[in-house]
């Protein structure tokens, strides 16, 4: 389909259905999460990020599915902060640096932490390792035992290994997203 008839076709669709999406995206510091928010709204990737201090809110539409996204700051003196900002959303997405292996263990008990709040029950998990760029990244198996995800109960769970940098399962990424609008 060329290009401008699909997009012919999104902007009906938006107009008929509209769907929306509000999502929280969590992890450590320097995990990815901000250039996941950069890729997913304006395709581009950058080296020099600056840690974001709080939160920051973004919006983006695809497919006729308008996304909000809560961007949390992942340094040890934000995380006070993301039980509230998961509060009510359709889907978490945490972000782990794969290539971190020190930092996934920290990851792992920051997780379990987080989904055991009553507050947050039942809401779908997307689980992303990001990085796998870079060599010797975990991949998905590894991350699933590593971050203690066969023991998570009462919720959807999905694992996928990508990378902002590359731009490597960002497609698969927006799909899961997309599905889990409500319309
Ligand atoms: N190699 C590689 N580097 C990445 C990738 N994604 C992000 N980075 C780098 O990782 C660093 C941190 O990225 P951010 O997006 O700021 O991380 P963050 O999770 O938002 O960090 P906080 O805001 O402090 O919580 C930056 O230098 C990015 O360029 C990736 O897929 N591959
Ligand atoms: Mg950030």
């Amino acid at each position: 389909m060329s290009g401008w008839w699909s997009r012919l076709l999104d902007w009906l669709r938006s107009l008929f259905f509209k769907r929306e999406m509000e999502l929280s995206l969590i992890g450590l510091q320097n995990a990815g999460k901000s250039s996941l928010v950069n890729v997913l709204t304006t395709g581009s990737f950058h080296e020099d990020m600056i840690p974001t201090v709080g939160f920051n809110m973004r919006k983006v539409t695809k497919g006729g599915v308008t996304i909000k996204m809560w961007d949390l700051g992942g340094q040890p003196r934000f995380r006070s902060l993301w039980e509230r900002y998961c509060r009510g959303v359709q889907a978490i997405v945490y972000v782990v640096d794969a290539a971190d292996h020190d930092a996934v263990q920290v990851s792992a008990k920051e997780l379990a932490a987080l989904l055991a709040k009553p507050s947050l029950a039942g809401i779908p998990l997307l689980l992303l390792g990001n990085k796998n760029d870079i060599p010797g990244a975990l991949g998905t198996q590894q991350l699933i035992e590593r971050m203690g995800l066969q023991s998570l109960t009462g919720r959807e769970v999905c694992c996928y290994s990508i990378s902002c940098k590359v731009q490597n399962n960002i497609d698969i990424t927006l799909e899961w997203l997309t599905k889990h609008a409500k319309s």
